[in-house]
């Protein structure tokens, strides 16, 4: 892998401010500083945490962390305009309430399209680059590394390639450590890209310190930087898990994942690429969004497989489907258990939950036939590893499945008088060879149900007050009208410590949960002693 000097090759982070403005992200000025200390763990050169003097928040940010924080790695960027048109550079508030945010570096945006700076700035394309030139210019002079965002650079150079080209260099001539070329609409394809960058290039000459900044509107914004730094940029922006305005702009992790494991460039220090996951989980949780399974590299399926090909091969040797080893971006690979599934599917994915099954051709080959007929009738394994594993725990007849048995279950749904609805269940179950009989109210049979089942199990099994519903999910799934539809129940049940899922099918919906229900304490019972095995599934 090539070492690249930090000073050299930028990774510019600006999840706090291009990030923030997405729809549905507001993070409290907390919420901030545990990013940006996020951020820094991670490794990034830049982080641009927000617009002092025009956010009260971002200005609140600045103020705690040059109060609070002390990075490793990055330097916190304080982003902010040129000035405005006929205003002195030193009479511009915005502009003092960027030297007043202590930041040490500052990223101005500017306009490089001459029809914005016509009908959006309303002024003229000669007091635009004076914006910019004095703008740049002020910060340098007061010793703050200035780098230049070109808003709408590339629609700019395709209407008139002359003026955004003096726009940046003005901006280089001034002082500008970089400038970074935007894709502020977001429109542009990796060819375009790449044909501006290299006709900017040849125009300015020389190497000039150019950046890149793509919005994600085509869906390209990882690619079209990717090919930015092919055509020589050395500053590329991007935002954690591709948060920012309308789609989003370029996934920070997805560059800095190509760069390094497809580029060979070093792009974040010793042990950064390892946090990549776990940095892109934390700050989804921050900004309260569920992390995307499916994004690249980092996504909880990014290294999932599901195919029984794809296992059948990984067996042999999981580089042959995988682009890279899932650990060097601290990922895991994961096999999954659908009808889908082959033989080896089923053996790795046992393999994972710890049952070696390599010695038991016999039992593969019936797992791996449950497995399809049950999926075919509606179960889904794939997201109930803990039922996958009680099936596999009973066919190999560890006899580490059961220690309880169900004689017989009643729920009743009582619709009073006075509209008050209430459930009882009453549920016989033979346990440590006793027959147990337990009743419990609920606010609906299936919390009934599932309060009986544990009254009646825990005089013998005390580990069970532990246990608790951590989710319940009902998916109908097919049936010629809406009422005599199969249904399928995920269960999620925490331990306080683990979580584990559980499924179950039939299309009385009751059943279907107590299933599920009666297997989620099973499998935290399957953890205790042996006992023998009985059958299920009928
Ligand atoms: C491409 C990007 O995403 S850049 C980042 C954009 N982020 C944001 O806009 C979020 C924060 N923005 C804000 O809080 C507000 O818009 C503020 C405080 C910046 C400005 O608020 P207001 O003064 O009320 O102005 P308003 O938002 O209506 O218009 C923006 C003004 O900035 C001017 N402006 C726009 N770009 C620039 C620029 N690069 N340099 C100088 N002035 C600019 C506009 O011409 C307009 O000026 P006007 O008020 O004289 O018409
Ligand atoms: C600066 C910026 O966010 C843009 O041009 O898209």
């Amino acid at each position: 892998m090539t070492t690249t000097n930090p000073d050299e090759f930028h990774v510019f982070d600006t999840t706090l401010r291009d990030g923030a403005q997405r729809e549905g992200i507001s993070y409290s000025v907390a919420d901030k500083l545990a990013v940006t200390k996020l951020l820094d763990e991670l490794g990034v050169g830049f982080i641009e945490g927000g617009w002092p003097g025009a956010l009260p928040s971002d200005t609140e940010f600045f103020a705690r962390a040059a109060e609070e924080l002390t990075l490793k790695h990055a330097t916190l960027v304080a982003f902010g305009a040129t000035r405005k048109a006929g205003l002195a550079v030193e009479d511009d508030p915005q502009v003092a309430a960027l030297l007043d945010s202590r930041a040490s570096a500052w990223c101005l945006v500017a306009k490089s399209d001459v029809r914005h700076v016509k009908r959006a700035l309303r002024t003229s394309p000669e007091e635009n680059l004076a914006m910019v030139a004095d703008t740049v210019a002020y910060g340098v002079s007061c010793g703050r590394r200035v780098f230049l965002d070109c808003e709408h650079f590339f629609d700019g150079f395709a209407t008139d390639p002359d003026y955004a080209t003096a726009v940046v260099r003005t901006a280089l001539d001034a002082g500008a450590d970089v400038v970074v070329l935007c894709d502020t609409n977001g429109g542009m394809l990796p060819s375009g890209i790449s044909r501006t960058i290299t006709e900017l290039r040849e125009r300015l000459g020389g190497n000039p310190r150019l950046g890149i900044h793509c919005q994600d509107d085509t869906a390209c914004a990882v690619a079209n930087t990717i090919t930015a730094v092919e055509a020589g940029v050395m500053h590329v922006q991007g935002t954690a898990n591709g948060y920012g305005e309308r789609p989003g702009n370029a996934d920070l992790f997805a560059v800095v994942g190509n760069l390094a494991t497809k580029m060979g460039m070093d792009v974040l220090p010793d042990g950064g690429l390892a946090k990549l996951t776990h940095v892109s989980h934390a700050i989804a949780e921050l900004a309260n969004l569920a992390p995307d399974s499916h994004q690249a590299y980092v996504g909880h399926a990014a290294f999932a497989h599901k195919a029984g090909l794809h296992a059948s091969a990984i067996k042999v040797d999981p580089q042959l489907y995988n682009h890279i080893d899932p650990s060097v971006v601290g990922n895991d690979m994961r096999i999954l258990v659908t009808e889908m599934a082959g033989r080896a599917s089923i053996e790795l994915k046992a393999k994972e939950l710890g049952l070696d099954l390599s010695g038991h051709p016999e039992t593969l080959n019936r797992v791996t036939k449950r497995v399809k007929d049950l999926e075919a009738r509606g179960w889904s394994f794939e997201a109930a590893d803990a039922s996958f594993e009680l099936l596999v725990r009973d066919e190999l007849a560890t006899g580490l499945t059961r220690h309880f048995r169900l004689d017989s279950y009643r729920v009743i749904v009582e619709h009073r008088g006075d509209g008050a609805v209430v459930s009882e269940a009453t549920v016989k179950v033979r346990s440590r060879g006793e027959r147990v009989i337990a009743t419990a109210e609920g606010n609906g049979p299936v919390n009934a149900l599932d309060s009986a089942l544990r009254k009646a199990l825990v005089a013998h099994y005390p580990q069970l007050n532990d246990v608790s519903l951590a989710d319940y999910k009902v998916r109908i799934l097919a049936g010629s009208s809406g009422t005599d539809a199969i249904t399928r129940v995920l269960v999620g049940t925490t331990d306080g410590e683990r979580e584990w899922t559980t499924v179950g099918v039939h299309d009385n919906v009751v059943e279907a949960s107590w299933h599920a229900l009666s297997e989620a304490l099973a499998y935290r019972l399957s953890r205790l002693p042996r006992l023998p095995r009985v059958s299920r599934y009928r």
